[in-house]
């Protein structure tokens, strides 16, 4: 049997942390690797938060050109005319989105290369807790050790576990990726899951002309969001046309009549309703980790009934030595958290980068328990949200004072003037010291406005200090003058 090669560290998945940690490493001069068994920059880049970007611009496009003559009066000539309508080239759109997508992951190949790192190509495996089984793509095997392994193998989408779905034509059963390379727009998409996933999609694809139905189980839409936030969704979603169907599950699946899709639904309460039609159907209720391959059982890696990987605040595993890195942990599930765990790990076995004029770190220690999690729905109105919901403030300070603060964007000025005032705003505060415990804003670039707020709370600022700030008028930020006076 061939000598293991020696590393200093081997990193299994080029998602968003285990990239950067690679480059860090190897430019440390610690002799690295880095195994990926399909594409550089994983989900983010090539199926995640780019692609879907990219296409759902083309959404608000088609939704601002529908609103244009009606509500803007803005008219493209001629019109009113019989063969006058919005056109969708979904062969146009999806060109657009792979090549961002093309342009990102050439970026991040590239800063690989410069920085060095031994990139392999192919799927690893645990031998033992020290050394990883590479089956190659060109057909060969290679045996790497080294005393730090990182594990940034991501989740990817669940299966869809509905009776009679294996009956159905594959064509017509999608996911979060082969939805995105379909070339024309679904006649009617029916959505499983009304979480991030299936928001995102539903809202795009009813957009660009489909009929769209989402079933969701849980009692609310984006159950994990304050409960005000998932009305105010639901309010939006139905104005844009989606039909929506809480506490429902698919029951069974056929494949009869006209329609290829038949589905009929299960509500948890007496409600029932007809079969649905569709033309496709859209999985998304969550995503599992890519960890069964791993061969977890030849390590001391704990992992949990899901499959994912608990770990320390610093990321360490059951077993010394060994790291797991962004969603094969268990979430947050974002890639800017993904990308901070790549931070944490820096910190603690390399030299962190110096501060200007500073000796301390920039956030002092970091940890994965300690830090701040915004993120951004990217439906729109986005829905931004940073820290606590009000009721998980309530559990975790059960002696203190709680108030918040709601406001309808009907009441922002800025967001009066470009005539989209869905949504609201959303603040919790500790009453007793003026400290904002969180933030959420479902309105227009309610993603900027949330970063705003997550900015104030890391320089410890208090809510009667963002009531007197002096913001130019009108942003959307002025707002957060007014907000306060619906504290209660
Ligand atoms: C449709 C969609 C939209 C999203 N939009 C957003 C968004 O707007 N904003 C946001 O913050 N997040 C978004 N996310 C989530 C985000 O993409 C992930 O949180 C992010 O990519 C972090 O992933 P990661 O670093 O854990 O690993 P990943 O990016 O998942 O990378 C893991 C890599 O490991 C490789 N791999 C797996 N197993 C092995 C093995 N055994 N050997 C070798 N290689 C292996 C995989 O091929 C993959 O390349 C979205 C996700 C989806 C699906
Ligand atoms: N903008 C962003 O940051 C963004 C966008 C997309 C995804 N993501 C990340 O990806 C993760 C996965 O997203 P997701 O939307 O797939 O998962 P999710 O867990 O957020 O939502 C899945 C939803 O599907 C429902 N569901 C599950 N099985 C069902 C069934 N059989 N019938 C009806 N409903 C069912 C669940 O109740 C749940 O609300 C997110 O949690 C997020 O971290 C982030």
């Amino acid at each position: 049997m061939a000598t293991p090669t020696q590393y200093d560290a081997i990193v299994i998945g080029s998602g968003q942390a285990g990239t950067p940690l690679a480059s860090a490493f190897t430019q440390a001069g610690k002799k690295t690797a880095l195994i990926e068994r399909q594409h550089i920059g994983g989900c983010c880049i090539n199926e995640g938060c780019t692609p879907t970007k990219t296409m759902i611009a083309s959404g608000r496009v088609a939704y601002l050109t529908n609103r244009a003559p009606r509500d803007y009066g803005v008219h493209m000539l001629p019109e009113g005319t019989p063969g006058s309508r919005l056109e969708i080239e979904m062969t146009k759109i999806r060109q657009r989105k792979r090549e961002i997508v093309d342009q990102f992951r050439g970026g991040s190949e590239k800063r690989l290369s410069t920085a060095g790192v031994e990139v392999l190509r192919g799927q690893a495996e645990f031998k033992n807790h020290k050394q990883i089984l590479v089956s190659l793509d060109n057909g060969e095997t290679q045996t790497l050790t080294a005393e730090l392994i990182f594990i940034n193998t991501g989740e990817r989408p669940a299966r869809p576990n509905v009776p009679g779905v294996d009956k159905i034509d594959l064509s017509r059963i999608l996911d979060s990726t082969s939805v995105m390379e379909l070339a024309e727009v679904p006649k009617h998409l029916i959505v499983i899951g009304g979480g991030y996933i299936g928001l995102e999609f539903g809202q795009l694809f009813r957009r660009l002309g489909a009929d769209v139905t989402i079933i969701q189980r849980a009692s609310r839409l984006i159950p994990r969001e304050d409960p005000d936030i998932s009305a105010a969704m639901l309010d939006i979603l139905r104005d844009d046309g989606i039909v929506v169907h809480l506490s429902a599950e698919a029951s069974e699946l056929t494949d009869s009549g006209g329609s290829p899709i038949t589905m009929h639904i299960k509500f948890k309460d007496s409600r029932s309703i007809p079969a649905i039609h569709g033309s496709h159907l859209l999985f998304a209720g969550g995503r599992s980790p890519n960890t069964e391959r791993l061969n977890l059982g030849a390590t001391a890696v704990s992992t949990d009934s899901r499959g994912h990987i608990p770990t320390g605040d610093y990321l360490e595993t059951s077993v010394p030595g060994i790291y797991a890195l962004g969603d094969v942990k268990g979430g947050p599930a974002f890639t800017h958290i993904s990308y901070d765990d790549f931070r944490i790990v820096r910190d603690h076995l390399l030299s962190p980068p110096p501060t200007p004029g500073s000796q301390q770190k920039p956030r002092g220690p970091l940890s994965s328990r300690t830090r701040l999690v915004p993120y951004t729905v990217f439906t729109d109105p986005q829905m931004g949200h940073v820290g606590l919901h009000e009721a998980e403030a309530r559990k975790q300070f059960p002696n203190t004072q709680i108030k918040t603060a709601m406001m309808p964007m009907t009441y922002v000025a800025r967001a009066l003037e470009m005539d989209e005032t869905r949504g609201m705003m959303k603040a919790v505060v500790n009453a007793e010291t003026g400290e904002i415990l969180g933030f959420s804003c479902l309105g227009i670039e309610g993603g900027e406005v949330m970063s705003i707020v997550q900015v104030a709370m890391m320089g410890g600022l208090k809510w009667w200090q963002l009531r007197e700030a002096i913001f130019a008028h009108p942003t959307i930020a002025e707002s957060l003058n007014n907000l306060w006076q619906f504290l209660k």
